[in-house]
């Protein structure tokens, strides 16, 4: 598949006797919104873990860009273009907004973007180039007005902003978001919603993991349905609802609320 940035096949996954993810196959196409759904403990953090390369398969590939990267480090992973957030930001509590993002920059210092801009340069030009990219993000995440407020007062809100700002820091072509609006106020998780569409429009696919379904039905293009570690069903909103498999797995819990969000 030429438009294909992400492909999984055949994935396995275990913790001990447990299989977190059997034999799955999914793709995600380039420039696309992706979401990725199912019951509690169905495989969706696993299959984020698998590909940020945090875990290791026990069998099947995934490949990036048609290149592979099962078995590569989270570093070398993250270097290649695919970057993933947690459902829980972890943050530099004694610095700032700003701070926080110059050490994202850092570490992805040897990155593409910044190993071009860097080269030849001196240390101060380097710091100076490192802030003014630190607040491009910060004005494009909408947290530039706070840059100097420190990360330990933040509301949830802006730290899961925050924590998509230094994933941005990165320069990813693939972008997983782990519960992006988990925890969130109704005002919160609608910014959150326009972040993601300009992030896409910024030329980035993401792909996303979200229990609340009016916002994956209105976000997202595509959708993977995992049930116990498999692709249960893959397909736009409309086919997905449609999805006589999809309800019964998620009866008695997100299947009401799936229903209700056609
Ligand atoms: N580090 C781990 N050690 C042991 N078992 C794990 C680990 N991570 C996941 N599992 C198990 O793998 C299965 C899939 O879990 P996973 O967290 O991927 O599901 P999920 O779809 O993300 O669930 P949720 O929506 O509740 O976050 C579950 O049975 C879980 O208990």
């Amino acid at each position: 598949m030429s438009d294909c940035l992400l492909q999984a096949k055949g994935l396995c996954m275990r913790f001990g006797g447990v299989i977190a993810i059997d034999g799955l196959n999914l793709s995600v196409k380039s420039g696309e919104i992706h979401g990725l759904i199912g019951p509690n403990g169905a495989g969706k953090t696993s299959f984020f873990n698998a590909c940020s390369g945090r875990y290791p398969l026990c069998g099947g590939e995934i490949l990036l860009q048609g290149q592979p990267i099962s078995g590569l480090k989270p570093h070398q992973i993250a270097a290649k273009g695919l970057v993933r957030t947690f459902q829980h930001v972890t943050l530099f509590k004694g610095f700032s907004v700003l701070g926080n993002l110059m050490v994202g920059l850092h570490l992805s210092a040897g990155h593409r973007y910044l190993a071009s801009l860097w080269r030849g340069k001196k240390q101060s030009e380097r710091e100076a180039a490192n802030r003014d990219k630190a607040l491009e993000i910060l004005e494009f995440i909408g947290l530039s007005q706070i840059a100097e407020q420190s990360a330990q007062t933040l509301p949830h809100g802006h730290q899961k902003m925050l924590g998509i700002g230094i994933a941005l820091a990165a320069a990813p072509r693939l972008l997983l978001l782990d519960e992006p609006c988990a925890g969130m106020n109704s005002a919160e998780a609608r910014q959150m919603i326009d972040l993601v569409r300009r992030i896409r429009q910024s030329g980035i696919t993401l792909m996303l993991i979200e229990h609340n379904m009016q916002v994956v039905m209105d976000l997202c293009e595509r959708i993977t349905v995992l049930s116990f570690g498999q692709c249960i069903a893959q397909g736009t909103p409309q086919d997905v609802r449609a999805n006589a498999q999809v309800r019964r797995a998620y009866l008695g819990s997100a299947g009401q609320e799936a229903s209700d969000a056609a």
